[in-house]
């Protein structure tokens, strides 16, 4: 039997949705994360929320070999006017791992994911900490 994607392993939509519908909210009330005002003009915003968990939803299926579906930008021009910092990017990778952990993804998956998020950080990160 042939080898199943991420995106399987994650449990398909109904995996990824539920985790990313968790990971949003925290990242809303993260205090590191959101000391950077432009990032908290943004999360700060309760109202924000629902269409930053479709996008993260899509994103997430796409970039885990799932069917095509992300409509938002890249990750350059999505970040571009944000100044995220190594810190203000370590941050959410801090994040996106607890809440991997606190939803209990096994090992392998965990680091699978976090690999993927790791590779994007050149494209993420535009500003370098004073
Ligand atoms: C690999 C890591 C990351 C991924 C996969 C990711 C994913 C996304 C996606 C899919 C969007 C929506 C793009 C669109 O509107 O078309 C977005 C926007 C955004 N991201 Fe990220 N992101 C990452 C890292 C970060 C980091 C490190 C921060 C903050 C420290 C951050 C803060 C934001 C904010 C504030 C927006 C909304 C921008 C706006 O519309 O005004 N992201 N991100």
């Amino acid at each position: 039997m042939a080898e199943q994607t991420l995106f399987e392993r994650l449990g398909g939509v109904y995996g990824i949705s539920g985790a990313v519908d968790v990971l949003v909210d925290r990242l809303f009330e993260n205090a590191a994360v959101n000391a950077n005002p432009a990032v908290h003009a943004h999360h700060g915003v309760a109202a924000n929320a629902p269409g930053y968990k479709f996008l993260v939803t899509a994103w997430s299926i796409e970039a885990t070999g799932g069917p095509k579906c992300y409509v938002g930008e890249d990750m350059v021009k999505a970040h571009d006017d944000l100044a995220i910092d190594e810190a203000g990017f370590d941050a959410v990778a801090m994040e996106i791992a607890a809440t991997l952990n606190f939803l209990g993804v096994p090992a392998a998956e965990h680091r699978e994911f976090m690999d993927i998020i790791e590779s994007y950080r050149s494209q993420v990160v535009q500003a370098t900490a004073a």
